[in-house]
C-alpha cells in the first residue's frame, strides 16, 4: 500500500547480499557445482538447460561498460571538505554556512587522452573532480589540475580530443595530429595552457602532490543577492612534486599504475592528503577592466589584483569498497549544483552544462542518479514527474502522481530566496560567434610571462619545457615542426631556438636507435 508520500519501498525486495556466503545464481537458487557443464555422458555435447553455464558466460560479456571519452583513467577517494574560514559575505551555499562545517566528498583524479587502461604518469592534464554530498543536494566542482585550457570555442573540443587519441587508420597516437591542430593559427590560443603541459606540471609524481583549479569563472551570490565572479584555487599541502620527462617514461613502462597505487597506498596507511580551497573573487566592474574577457579560461586573474582568499580544507581519507561501483560509476557534472554557486556565461562551461550528464545518461544509463555513489543522500531526491527508465530501482514513487499539479502539496523552498536584483544585462542579435584568437598578441602575453617571470625563478624548468617539447615534436614531420617553433618563437625566441636544438637531438637519438 502506498503511504500516499515519498517513495514506496517493499522490505522483502532489497538487494542485499546474502551473509551466509552459500554461492547461488543472480535469482537466489543454490549453486552446488559452479564449475560442473550439464551434457550427454561424460563427454558429450553440452545441453542447453545448463541455465547456470549460460549465465555464467552471458553475464561476463556484459562486465563492460563505455569508458569515459575523455577521462578515462581514473583513481578516486572519499573524505570531507571542512570550512576554516567565513565566506558567507560571496556564497550563501549550506556547506559554506559555519566554521568547522565538514561536507562529506568523494573526488576523482584523471588524465585525459589516454584509454581506461593507459599509463597514468603520461604527459596529459590531470583532471581533479570533487562531489560534495551537501544538504542542499550534490555539488560537482569537474575541475583540472591547471588554471586555463586549450579552446574557448566549445564546438572545436572533439576535434582537439579526437587529436589526442588515436590516428584513425594507423590507431596509433599521432604527433602530427597533436601539433597541427594547436598550432592553427586560430588555434594558437591554447599556448598557455601547453606551455603549462610541457612543463614539468605536465607529469605530476603523484596526485596527491598536484593543486586543483576551476579554471572557468563562475559566478556566486550571498544571501543578500549580492554576486561576485569566482574562481577556485585548490593547493595541495603536500606541496608540488612532478616527474621529469625520463622518469615519467619510465615509469609508464615499468608500473602503468604508479600514480594509482601512490594515491590507494597512502590512504590505507593513514597518510591522507589534503588540499586547501581557496576563492579569487571579482565584481561586474573589475571584469570590465580586464584587457580579457572574465569568460575566457586561457587566462589566468592576476593575483595582485585578485587575491587568494582560503576557505577550507578538502581531506581524503578513504579508499573505495568497490572501484568500479563508487569510482568507474560516478558522474560528475559542472550542471550539479546548489544554491548560490551558478556558471558564468563562459561558453565553455556552458556547453559543459549539457555534456556531462548526456554523457551519464549514454554511459551509465537514464537511471544514473539511483546508483548509490551518486545518489544526493544529504538532501535526497523528489521529484515523481521524474520516473521510469531502464533500471529503476529506487521504488519508483510508487502511487505518487506523475505529474505536479494542484491536488498535493508540494514545497518550492528555492521561492524564499531573495531575487538578485542587480544582474548581468546581454543585449545583441542572435549570431554565430566564433571567438577566434585575436591576431594580436594578447594570447601570448600571459605565456610569455610564465617563460620569463615563472618558470625563469624555478631551477631547471625552462630547460626542461624546452626539452618537453622537443622530444615530442621531434615525432612530427619536418612542416609541423617548423610551425611548432614559429609558434613558441611569439613567446620567447630562447625558448623556441632551445625547443629546435632539442629536437633535433631527439631526432639523432632516434636515428641511431632505429639502426639498432
Ligand atoms: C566544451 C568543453 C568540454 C566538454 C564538451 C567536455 C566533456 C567531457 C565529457 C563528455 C567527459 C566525460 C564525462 C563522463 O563520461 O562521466 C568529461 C570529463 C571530464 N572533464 Fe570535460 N569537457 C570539456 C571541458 C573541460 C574543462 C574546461 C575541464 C576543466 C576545467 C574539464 C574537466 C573534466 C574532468 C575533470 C573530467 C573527468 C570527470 C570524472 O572524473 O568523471 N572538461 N568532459
Amino acid at each position: 500500500m502506498s503511504s500516499g508520500k515519498g517513495k514506496d519501498t517493499d522490505k522483502t525486495n532489497t538487494y542485499e547480499v546474502r551473509k551466509d556466503r552459500v554461492v547461488t545464481n543472480v535469482q537466489g537458487n543454490p549453486i552446488n557445482e559452479p564449475f560442473a557443464t550439464q551434457r550427454i555422458g561424460k563427454h558429450g555435447p553440452l545441453l542447453m538447460q545448463d541455465a547456470n553455464l549460460i549465465e555464467v558466460l552471458a553475464r561476463f560479456n556484459r562486465e563492460r561498460i563505455p569508458e569515459r571519452n575523455p577521462h578515462a583513467h581514473g583513481s578516486g577517494a572519499f573524505g570531507y571538505f571542512e570550512v576554516t574560514d567565513d565566506i558567507t559575505d560571496i556564497c550563501g551555499s549550506a556547506m559554506f554556512s559555519e566554521i568547522g562545517k565538514r561536507t562529506r566528498c568523494l573526488t576523482r583524479f584523471s588524465t585525459v587522452g589516454g584509454e581506461k587502461g593507459s599509463a597514468d604518469t603520461a604527459r596529459d592534464p590531470r583532471g581533479f573532480s570533487t562531489k560534495f554530498y551537501t544538504e542542499e543536494g550534490n555539488l560537482d566542482w569537474v575541475y583540472n589540475n591547471t588554471p586555463v585550457f586549450f579552446i574557448r570555442d566549445p564546438a572545436k573540443f572533439p576535434h582537439f580530443i579526437h587529436t589526442q587519441k588515436r590516428n584513425p587508420q594507423t590507431n596509433l597516437k599521432d604527433a602530427n595530429m597533436f601539433w597541427d591542430f594547436l598550432t592553427t593559427p586560430e588555434n594558437q590560443v591554447a599556448i598557455h595552457q601547453v606551455m603549462i603541459l610541457f612543463s614539468d606540471r605536465g607529469t605530476p609524481a603523484s596526485y596527491r602532490t598536484m593543486n586543483g583549479y576551476s579554471g572557468h569563472t563562475y559566478k556566486w551570490s550571498n544571501k543578500k543577492g549580492d554576486w561576485h565572479y569566482v574562481q577556485v584555487h585548490i593547493k595541495s599541502d603536500q606541496g608540488i612534486e612532478n616527474f621529469t620527462n625520463e622518469e615519467a617514461v619510465k615509469l609508464a613502462g615499468e608500473n602503468p599504475d604508479f600514480v594509482q597505487k601512490d594515491l590507494f597506498e597512502n590512504i590505507e596507511k593513514g597518510n591522507a592528503p589534503s588540499w586547501t580551497v581557496y576563492i579569487q573573487t571579482m565584481t561586474e566592474e573589475e571584469s570590465k577592466k580586464l584587457p580579457f574577457s572574465v569568460f575566457d579560461l586561457t587566462k589566468v586573474w592576476p593575483h595582485k589584483q585578485f587575491p587568494l582568499r582560503r576557505v577550507g580544507k578538502l581531506v581524503l581519507n578513504e579508499n573505495p569498497k568497490n572501484f568500479f561501483a563508487q569510482v568507474e560509476q560516478a558522474a560528475f557534472a559542472p550542471s550539479n549544483t546548489v544554491p548560490y554557486q551558478e556558471a558564468s556565461a563562459d561558453p565553455v562551461l556552458q556547453s559543459r552544462l549539457f555534456a556531462y550528464s548526456d554523457a551519464h545518461r549514454y554511459r551509465l544509463g537514464a537511471n544514473f542518479n539511483q546508483i548509490p555513489v551518486n545518489c544526493p543522500f544529504a538532501s535526497k531526491f523528489f521529484n515523481p514527474a521524474i520516473r521510469d527508465g531502464p533500471m529503476n530501482v529506487d521504488g519508483n514513487f510508487g502511487s505518487e502522481p506523475n505529474y505536479l499539479a494542484q491536488d498535493k502539496t508540494y514545497q518550492y523552498i528555492q521561492q524564499a530566496r531573495p531575487i538578485q536584483q542587480h544582474q548581468e544585462v546581454w543585449n545583441g542579435p542572435a549570431t554565430p560567434f566564433h571567438w577566434a584568437t585575436s591576431p594580436g598578441d594578447i594570447d601570448f602575453v600571459q605565456p610569455r610571462m610564465l617563460y620569463r617571470n615563472v618558470l625563469s625563478k624555478q631551477p631547471g624548468q625552462q630547460k626542461n619545457l624546452a626539452h618537453n617539447v622537443g622530444v615530442h615534436v621531434a615525432n612530427a614531420c619536418p612542416e609541423i615542426q617548423k610551425r611548432v617553433l614559429k609558434m613558441f618563437a611569439k613567446v620567447d625566441q630562447e625558448l623556441a631556438s632551445n625547443i629546435a636544438k632539442e629536437c633535433k637531438a631527439a631526432m639523432i637519438h632516434a636515428e641511431s636507435r632505429a639502426k639498432l
